[in-house]
């Protein structure tokens, strides 16, 4: 199975309205709530899939309740410890141009409670073919714990996907994740560069083992010690972009879970993201769109074999 650490999840709350107004009053007439946070949403994507997963996380107060619940109704095998904390909340804001991110920074979570999150971590290991670390650290969690557990997946011989950004990801690239997946903005500010290809590069000198780096409408780029490659949507893909990235994580664990090629995880990586795109909620994707897309996206070698 493949087993997703969501180290600060959430209550994805969505606001959708016609357009935004900053500094004025908006009336939200649709308002959705569903338990998110990016290790969360990858397993939700996974177990539509159909593949095996089980989501980890830490929960904690009546929010975390509501997340537990959520994911107990939607089906998706989650394993929570407990915290002292009131889990956060993220509000997403879609109107007819564009999706605003509130995220709330989350709970303080304690030195034990993370120890009890990492040693549940470690026995769950054995059982798993790959291990993602996805979403930003609660407070009182330091930059190196995402780190730590890359460190625990390797010595189990588990491959290890961090999705992480600032500090994090710094500290992260340190112990040489079998693959990251920054966004555009999340490589340029890791590496100062702005040519994604030039970005990613950077990236594995510093010690990433792959960088699947998710550009949004421009696609995918994966670089490896192998190659560079590209793969771009179908033009024309509108809808909700909130976990976009999510379902290039879940499939990129997919791919590295069948050891698939680095061409066909890009493409089907672009697929899956696109076809979540076309669906309203982060975690969910439009099952005929990903057939269509997959049947026709291949991706392109960049650099010469
Ligand atoms: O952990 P963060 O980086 O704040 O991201 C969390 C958020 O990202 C999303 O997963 C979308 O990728 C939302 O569901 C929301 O919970």
């Amino acid at each position: 199975m493949i087993v997703t650490v969501t180290p600060n999840p959430a209550l994805d709350v969505t606001y959708r309205l016609p357009a935004l107004r900053p500094h004025a009053a908006n009336r939200v007439a649709h308002v959705a709530a569903q338990a998110g946070g990016k290790g969360v949403n990858v397993s939700r994507v996974l177990h539509a899939l159909g593949r095996p997963t089980l989501a980890v996380l830490p929960l904690g107060g009546e929010t975390g309740r509501a997340v537990r619940r959520d994911l107990e109704e939607a089906g998706v095998p989650h394993e929570a410890v407990s915290i002292e904390g009131e889990t956060r909340r993220t509000v997403a804001v879609v109107d007819d141009v564009d999706t605003t991110m509130l995220n709330e920074a989350g709970p303080h979570v304690e030195e034990q409670e993370w120890a009890a999150l990492r040693a549940r971590v470690l026995q769950l290991l054995p059982a798993a073919r790959v291990l993602v670390v996805s979403g930003s650290l609660p407070p009182g969690v330091p930059a190196q714990a995402g780190a730590g557990l890359v460190e625990l997946a390797h010595a189990r011989g588990v491959p290890v996907i961090l999705d992480a950004d600032g500090p994090a990801l710094v500290a992260g690239l340190a112990v040489r994740p079998t693959a990251v997946k920054p966004n555009a903005a999340e490589l340029a500010a890791a590496t100062g560069i702005d040519d994604p290809a030039a970005a990613a590069a950077a990236l594995l000198e510093a010690g990433a083992q792959a960088v699947v780096a998710s550009l949004g409408p421009d696609g995918l780029l994966v670089r490896t010690p192998e190659g560079c490659w590209r793969a771009r949507p179908p033009g024309g893909v509108a809808g909700n972009p909130t976990g976009a990235g999510d379902a290039v994580v879940a499939a990129l664990a997919t791919g590295l879970a069948e050891r698939a090629p680095w061409p066909l995880i890009a493409a089907d990586a672009t697929a899956l993201s696109a076809a979540a795109v076309l669906a309203p909620r982060a975690g969910a994707f439009d099952a005929d769109a990903y057939r269509r897309f997959a049947a026709a996206i291949r991706a392109e070698r960049l650099t010469p074999a």
